[in-house]
């Protein structure tokens, strides 16, 4: 079986050695040619898998290493009899750190006390709905946006426009979706972003297009009291330079990028091809996780709740140090800035997750206890 695998996509040869020959390819050069005789295509979010690529191809798997699906043409699939898999779940636990590691961020230049603020969720699917346990965990007032829930399950979910008028940090989670009851590109437009509070903090770590650009420079150009955290562009890998600037914490398409989360998404589709294939996954991902390497934190019950929460969340990631890289590459020509987009991530040093942390709590401190469960961080002893 020929195999044809996203030069980025962490133990291909690990996972599926054992089933065919791999080739490796940069995810943005998979063309018509590229493809070649290739039956398995595995694929991350910079490859446009549509019928003009697959057309007359060999390819009957297609799999990718993403939560996110719409580079995939899911219609011509279904029309060709292309099986195919997406990672779900597999590194939203890391967008969630990256909205922990935004809003501290984005405290401390205002001197703002995050449990004195309320929350909107956009989207309350993996990684929504994820954030919504962890910010409701630490106990804060939390709004939640999510139509096709709302219209499948009833509840207490809130209209957009009712969000956008009353919380203070409105977080986006949707897919990017054109057609349908609930299109979700350019959701926030110029309309929608004027009827947002002054001071409001917009974070963006869905897809670029879910927010309007150009509509959000000129918002921000215009003078507008708005805070910025954005991980995605509308037409990444070009970015908007002057909308960068004007961002408060501009990353490059990272925030899923956790260690853990790469390779779960290696070892979704591994088990989803062995499932078509009809065959035993022989390969498990526990035995390929590296340990963790900050193995323990030991807190007295002394420590400030506050305190701990931004020291245990930038014990683990810190979104500055990606903004500042991000900053430093937007110079030179678009070529140059496309290609340093495409390198920072290529090259992304590893990061773990929070909830592969251990901390030993010495004492009886119920308020840190708390904050370990709703981090989703482990306590020692337990
Ligand atoms: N920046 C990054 O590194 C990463 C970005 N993502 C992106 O994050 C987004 C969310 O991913 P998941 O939570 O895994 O997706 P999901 O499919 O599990 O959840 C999406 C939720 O959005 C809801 N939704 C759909 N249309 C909506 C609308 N018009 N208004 C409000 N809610 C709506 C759906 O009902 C669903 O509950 C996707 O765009 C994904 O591609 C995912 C992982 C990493
Ligand atoms: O899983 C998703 O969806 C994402 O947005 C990924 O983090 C994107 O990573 P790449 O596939 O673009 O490397």
């Amino acid at each position: 079986m020929r195999i044809l695998a996203d030069e980025n996509i962490p133990l291909v040869e690990a996972f599926f050695g054992s089933h065919g020959d791999i080739r490796r390819l940069p995810g943005r050069g998979i063309d018509r040619a590229a493809l070649g005789d290739a039956e398995v295509l595995l694929v991350r979010s910079v490859t446009d898998v549509s019928r003009e690529l697959l057309q007359g191809s060999q390819v009957k798997f297609v799999g990718t290493c993403t939560i996110g699906t719409d580079h995939l043409d899911l219609a011509y699939f279904a029309e060709a009899g292309i099986a195919w898999s997406s990672a779900p779940g597999c590194n939203a636990r890391g967008v969630v750190d990256w909205v922990l590691g935004s809003l501290l961020a984005l405290a401390e230049v205002h001197g703002a006390n995050l449990a004195e603020r309320r929350y909107g969720v956009v989207g309350a699917g993996q990684v929504g709905g994820r954030l919504v346990d962890v910010l409701r965990g630490l106990g804060w007032d939390v709004r939640v946006c999510d139509p096709p829930r709302q219209r499948a399950e009833g509840g207490d979910f809130c209209e957009l426009d009712e969000i956008l008028r009353e919380c203070d940090v409105i977080s986006l989670h949707t897919p990017l979706t054109r057609d349908g009851t609930h299109p979700t590109r350019h959701l926030l437009d110029a309309g929608r972003l004027a009827a947002l509070r002054p001071g409001t903090w917009l974070l963006n770590a869905s897809r670029g297009g879910v927010v309007d650009n150009t509509a959000l420079r000129e918002h921000l150009a215009s003078g507008a009291e708005l805070d910025v955290a954005l991980d995605v562009w509308e037409g990444e890998p070009q970015v908007d330079v002057d909308l960068a600037a004007r961002c408060r914490i501009a990353t490059p398409h990272i925030a899923g990028y956790s260690l853990d989360g790469k390779l779960r998404g290696t070892a979704q589709i591994y088990d989803a091809f062995c499932a078509w294939r009809g065959c035993r996954p022989e390969v498990v991902l526990d035995d390929l996780l590296p340990a963790q390497w900050l193995a323990e934190l030991s807190l007295t019950e002394e420590c400030d709740p506050q305190w701990a929460l931004a020291m245990l969340c930038r014990a683990v990631y810190d979104p500055r140090s990606d903004d500042a890289a991000f900053r430093r590459s937007l110079v030179g020509d678009e070529q140059a800035r496309r290609k340093a987009f495409d390198v920072l991530r290529k090259h992304y040093p590893p990061r773990r997750e929070i909830t592969g942390l251990w901390v030993d709590i010495q004492g009886d401190a119920l308020a840190l206890e708390r904050l370990l469960g709703a981090l989703g961080a482990n306590r020692v002893g337990e």
